[in-house]
């Protein structure tokens, strides 16, 4: 699957990390950037990851910042963008059976490499339950056309 990835400085080095992980797992990353630890901002890097996923381009996205919330808040302006943030393998699971989540969103200050992985490849290889949780999910989307 190709997979847009982008960060801001604070998780630039988590970004770098996942991308190898991303390829170790058959993936192809393409990398919006950051390139390296300068301050920049993370709504500039979050929009051009959601916009790809909000546009039905690429399936899944993934965004890394210092805690995740950052990216997390920003990805989830986007009408067709369920974003949420892991912090561990439950986390990752519970996010794409019941929240078809499709934006990954990690706190790269705060995690281990090993962490990293198991989110990682926990919640790519995850399916949504649908059922029940679909109805659910379905009445989020209806916020954003109704708001
Ligand atoms: O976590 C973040 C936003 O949710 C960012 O990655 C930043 O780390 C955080 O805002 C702190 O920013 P700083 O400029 O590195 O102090």
């Amino acid at each position: 699957m190709i997979i847009p990835i982008a960060s801001d400085h604070a998780g630039y080095k988590a970004k770098e990390k996942v991308k190898k992980m991303l390829e170790e797992l058959g993936h192809m990353p393409v990398d919006f950037g950051t390139h390296s630890e300068e301050s920049v901002d993370y709504p500039d890097y979050a929009i051009q990851v959601t916009e790809k996923v909000d546009k039905g381009e690429h399936e899944k996205g993934i965004l890394v910042c210092g805690s995740g919330q950052g990216m997390c808040m920003t990805a989830n302006k986007y009408g067709n963008v369920r974003a949420a943030l892991a912090y561990d393998q439950d986390s990752a699971r519970l996010t794409r059976q019941h929240n078809n989540s499709n934006i990954l969103c990690l706190p790269g200050r705060q995690l281990t490499d090993d962490q990293l992985q198991q989110i990682v490849a926990t919640w790519l290889e995850t399916e949504f339950d649908g059922g029940r949780h679909e109805r659910r999910v379905n009445k989020i989307k209806d916020l954003t056309k109704n708001n």
